[in-house]
This record gives C-alpha cells, sequence and structure tokens, in this order.
C-alpha cells in the first residue's frame, strides 16, 4: 500500500481550509508534485510527514496509521521530509546535524555517525562537514537537508522545493543520487520546474486549491498538452492546461 490521505481536512490555526475531506494516493516510484503557489503542496508533505495533523481524516502509509499515536514512531522511521527550509541545530556541524537526525530516526549513534558522512558526500559536502550549519550558504544548507532525509534509509522521501537555491551543478549531483536510489523507495518531490519532468520521474500529482486536478503517469500527464505541443514544451504546456482549466487562481 503507498501512502495514502483519506478524506483528510487541514487548516492552520483558525483560517480557512487548505485542504477539504482531500482522499490521495501517492504511488510507488517517483513522483512529481506540481501546483501554483499557495496550492496546499507544503502543506500536504507536512502532513504526510506526520509534522503536520489532520483536523480530520488519515494519512497512512502501508496501513500504519500516522494520526494513531501508537503507530507515529513506526511511521516517522519509514518516512524522511525535507521541508522549504531547512533549520540549523544551535552550534552543531553540517555532520553532527545529519547524525543528530539519523539518531532521532532510531539509528544507534554510531552507525548515524557513519552514515552522516556518506549522505554528506554523496550531495558533495563531505569537505564541509565540520562546519556548524549556520554558517553555509543557503544553497549548502538545503544539501544538508537532503542528506539528513537520506541518512537513515527511509522508504519514503518528501522533498519539498529539494533543489531551489541550489547552482546548476548541484541540481544535476541533486538528480543523480535521486537516480541511484533503490527502486523501491518512494519519492514524492514539489517543484516549480517541469524541465527533465519526463525522464526523472514516474507519476505526477497536480494539487489547485488544495484539490488534486491530476495523478497518474507522466505519459499521461503530457496527453494534456494540446495537439502539435513542441516536445520540449510538452510538461509546461499540460501543466497550464491543467491548472488553468479549474479557472482559479490561487496566489
Ligand atoms: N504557517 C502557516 N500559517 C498560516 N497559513 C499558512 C501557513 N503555511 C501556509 N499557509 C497557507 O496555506 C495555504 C497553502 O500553503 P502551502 O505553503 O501549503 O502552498 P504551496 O503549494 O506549498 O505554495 P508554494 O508553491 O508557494 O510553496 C496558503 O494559503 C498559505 O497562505
Amino acid at each position: 500500500m503507498p501512502l495514502q490521505f483519506t478524506g483528510c481536512s487541514f487548516g492552520y490555526h483558525r483560517r480557512r481550509r487548505v485542504l477539504d475531506a482531500l482522499d490521495c494516493l501517492m504511488p510507488k516510484g517517483r513522483t512529481v508534485f506540481l501546483g501554483p503557489n499557495g496550492a496546499g503542496k507544503s502543506t500536504v508533505l507536512g502532513l504526510a510527514a506526520s509534522a503536520l495533523r489532520p483536523r480530520s481524516g488519515t494519512v497512512s502509509y502501508r496501513g500504519i496509521d500516522s494520526t494513531d499515536p501508537r503507530s507515529l514512531k513506526k511511521y516517522r522511521r519509514r518516512v524522511a521530509w525535507l521541508p522549504q527550509d531547512v533549520e540549523s541545530v544551535p552550534g552543531l556541524t553540517a555532520r553532527q546535524q545529519v547524525a543528530y537526525v539519523g539518531w532521532l530516526k532510531g539509528m544507534s549513534r554510531s552507525a548515524a555517525w557513519d552514515e552522516s558522512l556518506r549522505a554528506l558526500r554523496k550531495v558533495e559536502l563531505a569537505r564541509q562537514s565540520r562546519i556548524p550549519v549556520d554558517r553555509l550558504s543557503g544553497g549548502q544548507r538545503r544539501r544538508v537537508g537532503v542528506a539528513q532525509s537520506l541518512v537513515h534509509g527511509a522508504e519514503v522521501l518528501l522533498l519539498d522545493e529539494p533543489t531551489a537555491g541550489m547552482d546548476p551543478r548541484q541540481r544535476r549531483v541533486f538528480h543523480d543520487v535521486l537516480g541511484a536510489l533503490p527502486a523501491s523507495v518512494h519519492v514524492v518531490l514539489s517543484t516549480h520546474d517541469t524541465a527533465d519532468l519526463d525522464t526523472a520521474y514516474d507519476n505526477v500529482l497536480v494539487l489547485v486549491s488544495g484539490e488534486i486536478v491530476f495523478g497518474g503517469r507522466v505519459r499521461e500527464f503530457l496527453h494534456h498538452a494540446p495537439v502539435g505541443t513542441a516536445v520540449g514544451r510538452r510538461a509546461e504546456a499540460a501543466y497550464e492546461t491543467l491548472t488553468e482549466r479549474t479557472g482559479r487562481w490561487d496566489s
């Protein structure tokens, strides 16, 4: 069973609901999560990470319910989340912070320490491993965040605009890291970048105003581009068709 939202409603504080009884299945493989600013992508990923709690409904992975306090720990061990803002733990170096996240996810101290360096190597940050995270650049901090999401070998990676602020080389490194993950790892990645969509991902989810307007394979998504669209523009055109069809502006 993949990651599943069932009748999930959520709003921040007492404000209007961002999600209203959302039913959604995030299938196996690499899923790119698209939608206009403010559509609710970060909210969905935060709920999937169990960092946010739905007002009603459930979020589960392979039948493990994140909204049940008895299974929350088990759920969190399977899931890794890279939020939009990677926080630095004051005083910790890049390696210490990545190891700390591994330990929080249930690894032994020594395994977390060893794996932290391996994860930092993957994102080409081994040389900066002794530098406090709050002294790294924005793009480097995002790479620490990617290392944090890799450290404990999670079954599900939830990545919220992971390449924002990365230079072109590091974006390539990131996509290589993604490509080298075992096929069994589920990846859900939010982005506004539709380039390379057909080669980098298996599935597409499009969210508009808290509603899924498309969920399916990349091939089916590309069929939404108007006939005659140049091959290089098909993903962008399909996205425009699907988001404009709703006739609403989200930002
Ligand atoms: N911490 C918060 N407090 C109050 N409202 C919030 C908070 N975070 C998000 N929202 C609101 O929830 C809605 C969905 O926001 P969200 O960040 O999930 O969208 P998004 O699709 O990720 O947007 P973007 O593409 O700009 O990152 C927006 O109306 C936003 O203003």
